[in-house]
C-alpha cells in the first residue's frame, strides 16, 4: 500500500489520531481465524456468540442479555432506542458522543427523541444540571426525560469514579430514569479503575451499556449489554431492521470469548493509558503548553499555540482538533509504544520553540 504523505512531503503518523486507526491485536485475530473452520449457523445462532455471551455473564458476574452489533453507533443509537419512546428526551453531557458524532443517529432511531445537553467539567455530567434539565418542566409540551446517559471514559479522556456512578444511579432512580453508558472505552475506564466492571455498571444502576471492542484491538464490534433484561425486549429486531444483524455473527463474536478469557482487553486498554499518562508527564515539562483535562484514560488533550499545532501537521502528525473545547486530542491505542510517544513529545518540544 503506497504511503500517504502531507502537503509537505512528510509520511502522515496516524500514531495518536484515533484509537479507530489501530488495526487488530493477535487475541481477536487468532480468534477470528480459529472461528473460520467449516460451516455455522448463521445470524447468531452459532456456538461462538453463545460462549460469547456466556463469557459477558462472567466478566460482570450477573445475568444479563447481550447482543453484538457492527459500531458504537448503531450500538448507542439502537439501546438508546429501547430505553426510551419518542416523545422523550435523553439527557447527555453536551460533548457526548450521541450528541456531536453520531449524526443524529439516535434521534433517528428512536424516532424523535430529543437529547437534553447539560454542561459538566472534564466531559462529565454535571448532576445540579441535570436535575435542573429535569424538573424545570413538567407540562405536556416538554419532552418528558426518560435516559441519563453518560460515556464511560469520557470523550475528554476523564474516568467517573465508582461513587460518581452511584450518584448518577441515584439521580436516576430519584426520576425514574434509565442509565445508559457509552462504554465504547469501557476497557480503559476499568483499567485506570482497577475496579470490577459490576462496580461501574449493573451496581451502580447502570441499565444498558455498549461495550467497546473495536477501539480496543478488535476488527469490528460492539456489544450491548442489558443489565435491565426488560429492556432488551424485541431488541433483535431492532437490530435486524437497522441492519445490524451480522449473517457470519461468529466472527464479531468469536473475540470477545478470547479477548476476555486471555485479559488482553484489560491489557490492550492498560497499554494505551500508560502511553497517555507518559505523553502526559512528558508533555508537562514542555514551558508554554497546557494539558485541558486530567487524562485518566488513553487520550490527551493538550493546547498549544496554533503555529505549534500548524508545525506537528507540517511534520505529518494526525490529530483531531473538534473535540472538546479546541486544543489537539492525542489518543493512543492497544498499539501505541513507548518510542512514539518519545517522538512525538520531540516535535512538540520542537514545534514550541519555533
Ligand atoms: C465516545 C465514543 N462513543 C462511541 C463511539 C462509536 O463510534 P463508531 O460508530 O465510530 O464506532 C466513538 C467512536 O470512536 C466514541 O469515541
Ligand atoms: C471522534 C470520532 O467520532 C471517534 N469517535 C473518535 O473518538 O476518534
Amino acid at each position: 500500500m503506497k504511503e500517504r504523505v502531507n502537503a509537505a512531503g512528510q509520511p502522515l503518523k496516524y500514531h495518536f489520531a484515533s484509537d479507530n486507526y489501530a488495526g487488530i491485536c493477535v487475541e481477536a485475530w487468532q480468534a477470528m481465524e480459529e472461528a473460520n473452520r467449516g460451516l455455522a449457523c448463521s445470524y447468531g445462532d452459532d456456538a461462538w456468540t453463545e460462549k460469547a455471551c456466556e463469557q459477558i455473564r462472567e466478566l460482570f458476574e450477573t445475568d444479563c442479555e447481550i447482543y453484538f452489533v457492527f459500531n458504537g453507533t448503531a450500538a448507542n443509537s439502537l439501546a438508546l432506542a429501547s430505553m426510551c419512546k419518542s416523545y422523550h428526551s435523553i439527557v447527555c453531557h453536551e460533548m457526548a458522543h450521541v450528541e456531536t458524532d453520531e449524526c443524529g443517529a439516535p434521534e433517528f432511531f428512536s424516532n424523535g427523541t430529543k437529547m437534553l445537553l447539560v454542561p459538566g467539567e472534564n466531559g462529565k455530567i454535571d448532576l445540579d444540571a441535570v436535575e435542573h434539565t429535569i424538573t424545570k418542566r413538567s407540562d405536556i409540551h416538554y419532552p418528558k426525560p426518560r435516559v441519563l446517559s453518560v460515556t464511560q471514559a469520557t470523550e475528554l479522556g476523564t474516568v467517573y469514579s465508582v461513587a460518581e456512578l452511584q450518584a448518577v444511579g441515584e439521580m436516576a432512580r430519584k426520576h425514574a430514569l434509565h442509565v445508559h453508558m457509552d462504554g465504547a472505552r469501557f476497557g480503559n475506564a476499568v483499567a485506570s479503575l482497577g475496579v470490577e466492571p459490576k462496580e461501574i455498571t449493573w451496581q451502580a444502576g447502570v441499565d444498558v451499556l455498549t461495550f467497546g471492542g473495536t477501539k480496543n484491538g478488535f476488527a469490528v464490534g460492539e456489544a450491548v449489554v442489558f443489565f435491565n433484561k426488560e429492556l432488551a425486549y424485541e431488541f433483535d429486531y431492532r437490530c435486524k431492521q437497522a441492519g445490524q444483524l451480522a449473517s457470519k455473527m461468529r466472527f464479531l463474536t468469536a473475540p470477545w470469548i478470547n479477548m476476555l478469557q486471555s485479559g488482553a482487553w484489560l491489557r490492550n486498554a492498560t497499554q494505551a493509558n500508560n502511553c497517555a499518562r507518559l505523553l502526559e508527564t512528558e508533555v508537562k515539562k514542555i514551558p508554554g503548553v497546557r494539558i485541558m483535562f486530567p487524562s485518566q484514560a488513553n487520550s490527551v488533550f493538550i493546547e498549544m499555540p496554533e503555529q505549534a499545532l500548524a508545525a506537528l501537521r507540517a511534520k505529518g502528525w494526525h490529530f483531531y482538533t473538534f473535540i472538546g473545547a479546541g486544543g489537539g486530542r492525542f489518543m493512543c491505542s492497544w498499539d501505541t509504544k513507548v518510542d512514539e510517544v518519545a517522538a512525538l513529545v520531540q516535535d512538540i518540544r520542537i514545534a514550541m520553540q519555533l
